[in-house]
Formats: C-alpha cells, sequence, structure tokens
C-alpha cells in the first residue's frame, strides 16, 4: 500500500466537516449507549438476586428499551450523515471530472481510452466513496468501540476479559486473508460481467457484419466463454463468503465458550456475580462485529487509495490546450483571413512531426482546396486551424490575431470545422443542428439547411426536423450525415469555414452547388481538404501537402502545367477514374 494520502482525505472531506463531526459526535453517543447498556442490564440481574420487585424491574427494562431504541436512531442518525458524505464527495467528484474531461483535447481522450477514463469516473469513485463513508464510519466506531468497551470489561475481571477478547485478532487475520481473496474475486467478476455487456453490445452493432460473413457460430462461443467466465467468478466469491462467514461464526463461538467455561468457574468461586458474567458476555458480543469489520475497512483503506491516486491523477491532467489566461478582446465577427508561418505540429510522442514549416495566406471570401497523398497532414491543418492540437504561438494568424491569444471560445467561432464524420447526438434533427448555437430559432435552422442541400431529405423523415437521430434514433446515410455536419457548422455562421472532406459522400454536382451557395451567402473563407483533385479544380487556389509540407500552391492549371506532386495525383485519380468507368 502506498503512503496514505491523508492530504486528500482531508481535503475531499473539508467542504463537509461539520456533517463528518456531527456523524462522529454521533458515533460517541452510540457507543456511550451501547456500553451502558450491558452495565445496566447486569445491576438488574444481580438486584434480582436480592429480591423480586416486579415494578423495580419494569422500570429497568423501560429504562434500557428507551436507551436502545435511542441508541439505534443515533446510530442510524450517524450513518445517514457519514455515508451521505461519501455519496456528495462522489456525485461532486463525478461532475469535477466529467467537467475536466470537456476541457481536455480529443487525441487525449482517444489514446487513453474511453473505457481506461470511464473506469476512473466510476469505479474509482465508488471505491473513494467506500474510503470516505464506510472506511471513516466503521474505523472511527471500531476504535470507540474498543475504546469504551474494553476499560468497562476489564474493570469487571480483568483477566477473563482478556481471555474472552483474545481470541479477536484471529478474526481479524481471518478477514484479512480472505477479504483479499474476496475484493479480487468481486473485481473478476465485475469484469467479466463487463466483457459479456461489451460482447453483447458490440455484436448488436456489428449484427449485420456476423451476417454477412456467416459467424453466428463464432460469436456464440465466444459468448459462452464469457458467460462461463463469469460463473466460474461468482462461484468463486460464493465459495469465499461461504467460507469466511463461518469461520468468523466460529471463532466468535470459541470466545464465548472460553468466556463460560471460565466464567462459570468464577461463579462458582463466587469472584464473579451472575450480572458481571452476562455483561461480559454482552460486551464480547458486541465487539465481534467492529473486529471483522475492522478487516473489510482495512481493505477498503487499501483499495480506496490507489483509486483515489487514480482519480486525482485525472484530474490533475493539464490540457495540452488552454485558452491563454489573458486573451485579446474579440467583440466582432471577423472577416476569415487566414495566415500560417511556418506552422509545425507534432503529437505528443510522435517521431516527426505532421505538419514542418507550413506558410501560406488566404483573403477574406477565397475558397482554398488543400490536397495531398494520404497521412500528408491535411486534418492536422484543420485540427490546428480550431486548436484541437497545440500550435505554437505566432505559427497561426486570423484576422491577424495570432490564434493562441484567443480564448478557445473565441477562436471557435471564427472557425467552424467540418470533419469527414459528423457525430450525431440521440436528439431531434433540429437540435442536432443548432448543436453550436442553442437559441437558433427554426428559421436559422432550415436556412441552414436549405444551404446544405439537407432540406428534400429533411421532409422524406417520418417527423421532418423533429425527428429522431442519432444512436438511438434513425440512420442517416454517409451524405445526409455530411450534409446534416456542414448545417450545423452553417448555422454558427463563423468567417472560417474549415471542410475536412466533409462533401466525400455527396455527389460532384450537389457538392459544386454547396459550395457556390456557401461562399456567395455570407462571404466567408473556406478551405477545403479534399481527396477528390476534380474538387479542387473549381477552387480559387490550391494548396499541396506533401509529408506535412506544403510543396506546391497556384490554380489548379497552373499546378498541372507544373511538374510535381499535383499532376502526379491528377494523372493517378484520372487513371482510376477511367478504370472505373471501364470496369
Ligand atoms: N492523434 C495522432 N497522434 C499521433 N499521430 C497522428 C495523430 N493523428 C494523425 N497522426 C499522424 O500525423 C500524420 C498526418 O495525419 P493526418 O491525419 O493529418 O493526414 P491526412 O493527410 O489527413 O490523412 P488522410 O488523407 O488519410 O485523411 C500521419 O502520419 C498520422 O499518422
Amino acid at each position: 500500500m502506498g503512503a496514505l494520502r491523508l492530504d486528500l482525505i482531508r481535503r475531499y472531506l473539508r467542504p463537509h466537516r461539520r456533517t463528518v463531526l456531527f456523524g462522529m459526535g454521533a458515533l460517541v453517543v452510540v457507543n456511550l449507549l451501547s456500553v451502558s447498556i450491558p452495565l445496566l442490564v447486569r445491576r438488574v440481574i444481580d438486584d434480582l438476586q436480592d429480591g423480586f420487585a416486579l415494578r423495580d424491574v419494569l422500570a429497568q427494562a423501560a429504562l434500557i428499551m428507551a436507551l436502545a431504541t435511542v441508541m439505534g436512531g443515533v446510530r442510524l442518525l450517524s450513518r445517514l450523515l457519514v455515508f451521505g458524505v461519501g455519496r456528495q464527495v462522489e456525485a461532486d467528484l463525478k461532475q469535477q471530472i466529467f467537467d475536466h474531461l470537456l476541457l481536455q483535447e480529443p487525441g487525449w481522450v482517444q489514446s487513453t481510452g474511453s473505457g481506461e477514463v470511464i473506469s476512473r469516473a466510476t469505479s474509482d469513485v465508488e471505491n473513494v466513496r467506500r474510503l470516505l463513508g464506510f472506511a471513516v464510519l466503521s474505523l472511527t466506531n471500531t476504535a470507540l468501540a474498543y475504546a469504551l468497551t474494553l476499560p468497562a470489561m476489564l474493570s469487571i475481571d480483568p483477566w477473563l476479559s482478556l481471555a474472552a477478547v483474545g481470541l479477536y485478532p484471529l478474526m481479524l487475520v481471518t478477514v484479512r486473508m480472505f477479504g483479499g481473496r474476496m475484493m479480487r474475486q468481486q473485481r473478476r467478476q465485475q469484469e467479466a460481467l463487463a466483457g459479456l455487456s461489451d460482447l453483447i453490445q458490440e455484436d448488436l452493432s456489428g449484427i449485420s457484419a456476423i451476417k454477412i460473413y456467416g459467424q453466428e457460430a463464432t460469436e456464440q462461443q465466444a459468448f459462452a466463454g464469457r458467460n462461463r467466465r463469469y460463473r466460474d467468478a461468482a462461484l468463486g466469491l460464493a465459495r469465499t463468503r461461504s467460507t469466511l462467514f463461518p469461520l468468523l461464526e466460529g471463532i466468535s463461538s470459541i470466545s464465548l465458550l472460553l468466556l463460560l467455561a471460565l466464567g462459570s468457574g468464577q461463579l462458582a468461586s463466587g469472584r464473579l456475580s451472575i450480572g458481571d458474567l452476562v455483561a461480559l458476555i454482552l460486551f464480547v458480543e458486541r465487539l465481534v462485529f467492529p473486529t471483522a469489520l475492522l478487516g473489510f475497512t482495512l481493505n477498503t483503506f487499501q483499495t480506496g487509495q490507489v483509486s483515489l491516486e487514480r482519480v486525482q491523477e485525472l484530474l490533475e491532467r493539464r490540457p495540452l490546450v488552454e485558452s491563454p489566461t489573458d486573451p485579446l478582446p474579440l467583440r466582432r465577427r471577423g472577416h476569415g483571413a487566414l495566415e500560417a508561418r511556418g506552422l509545425t505540429v507534432r503529437y505528443p510522442g510522435a517521431q516527426r512531426p505532421a505538419l514542418v514549416d507550413v506558410s501560406f495566406r488566404l483573403q477574406p471570401g477565397e475558397l482554398v482546396a488543400v490536397v495531398g497523398p494520404v497521412g500528408c497532414g491535411k486534418t492536422t491543418l484543420a485540427r490546428a486551424l480550431g486548436r484541437m492540437v497545440e500550435v505554437e504561438p505566432g505559427e497561426l494568424w486570423i484576422d491577424g490575431n495570432d490564434v493562441t491569444r484567443l480564448s478557445l471560445g473565441d477562436l471557435r467561432r471564427q472557425v467552424a470545422l467540418v470533419p469527414q464524420e459528423g457525430y450525431l447526438f440521440t436528439a431531434s434533427l433540429a437540435d442536432n443542428l443548432r448543436y453550436g448555437d442553442p437559441d437558433a430559432d427554426l428559421a436559422a435552422v432550415e436556412q441552414a439547411a436549405r444551404q446544405a442541400r439537407l432540406e428534400g431529405d429533411i421532409k422524406g423523415f417520418p417527423d421532418g426536423y423533429r425527428t429522431l437521430v442519432g444512436e438511438r434514433g434513425i440512420t442517416l446515410s454517409g451524405g445526409q450525415r455530411q450534409r446534416t455536419a456542414l448545417a450545423r457548422a452553417l448555422l454558427v455562421d463563423a468567417p472560417l469555414l474549415v471542410l475536412d472532406d466533409a462533401l466525400a459522400s455527396v455527389d460532384n454536382t450537389t457538392a459544386a452547388e454547396i459550395l457556390r451557395t456557401i461562399r456567395g451567402e455570407q462571404g466567408r473563407t473556406i478551405l477545403m481538404i479534399s481527396h477528390q483533385l476534380s474538387a479542387a479544380a473549381a477552387c480559387d487556389r490550391v494548396l499541396v501537402l506533401e509529408d506535412g509540407r506544403l510543396v506546391q500552391e497556384g490554380h489548379h492549371e497552373e499546378l498541372l502545367a507544373t511538374r510535381g506532386t499535383y499532376r502526379r495525383l491528377w494523372a493517378r485519380e484520372q487513371a482510376s477514374e477511367q478504370l472505373r468507368a471501364a470496369g
């Protein structure tokens, strides 16, 4: 176990210290009451030896019952208070993690893996909740139980008391031994269950592929394997539990027997009253639960500790791309002038940069294509413009402003990025379209849909703009998805529009119409990344990238007349089109 992060525990508990203190106070009351009850019972029994007075006995019994009831109520209160703090910290942490995740750049989320991030935001946070709720409560309770009960027992008969609780460390050791195994088995069972649900989810999403390739039997086998693993994990856990609990009961019964055997000797010799013996029995019984629980608590501390660190590591991760602390004020829509001055972008951990010393200028209102072989850095350029990857100061300028000096919010209002695969949220089509501007009215939404040539498709949808799309909604075709993503970006009305192969699934005539409309209506600068050189031919200018470098720049005709990458790519495209036409 690493060093106990008391600093973190304190930090999480600080906002709730009053509640925690109240909870602890309640625990003190509970433990005082639970020590006083056996002492009262002892007095009643001893008084009975001197003669039976019904009224006195009834009065004492009523008092004991009242104390027991108060104790139950206060115990409940202490649990509600301390467990409530655990739940509150859990809710706060989840919110904090979620807010923090939204600050991270997309590349980090992709490289870390959503499974890892989700596990930290859920299971680790739950372990922290158990540490701050259950573990804190039970540790305090055990400490108080021993601190108050043991002196009371020793005052009755020290040797008998020590003999009775002498076996209790054995109980602790047993729980520690089995508890560790139980936790590992619990984790294995959870993982097996997660594996099972992952497979169901994946197979349901990929059901078409399973059918096309006739892989039902393979998938059934895979499922049977995971199902078996889950069953074995669950059985293993049940076996450990059903060994541990009888063992604990056994140790506690031996303690009791020892107490009765030795105590009856003391009774016979008159060194112990019946009341003393009964009180000792009640005390010994009372210590069983806190002792056994201490073992589980130590395990909870151990896992909670690891989880605390994992959650903290996540929360301390600084996003690579952050808003400047003193951003330039930007009050109006810009003109969409863009300039790259020696732009160089390197992905974290990459051997070589994805963009190297790229320089170019775009005048407001220009339509410029970016082309180049696969992996030459086109998408990276699009990401750099929206600062989805880190850009060095002074290398990228929009309307004369260094992009790193603009707040990320302002920058992203100036640059609308349309990716090849626009993500659709499970919501109405209208809400998906107004995602970047939730207050946009229906007229604006309709205008954007018209500009992106999506209107005709929407008329064919069951509920028009109210049609549910995304995971749980209707499936849109590739072209419809792309035009939806484009309309979403148009609605934001940014002066610089970056299309990352965003019209690849749209036919050439429609794509040309869309481009004509969107550049004409609002005076936008458009940077169009494309795999199709025929689309680039219609642009004002073409930038040609190769191996992350800008190798050519000019109009389509000009570039064709020059020996170089563009002419090579063009020849290749023509050849493959001829092949397609022939075949
Ligand atoms: N998140 C990332 N981390 C590390 N390297 C990356 C990352 N994304 C892209 N790269 C690398 O950077 C280089 C440029 O990639 P980029 O996606 O910009 O190329 P592209 O021209 O858009 O490719 P394509 O034509 O396939 O769309 C490639 O070598 C790619 O492997």
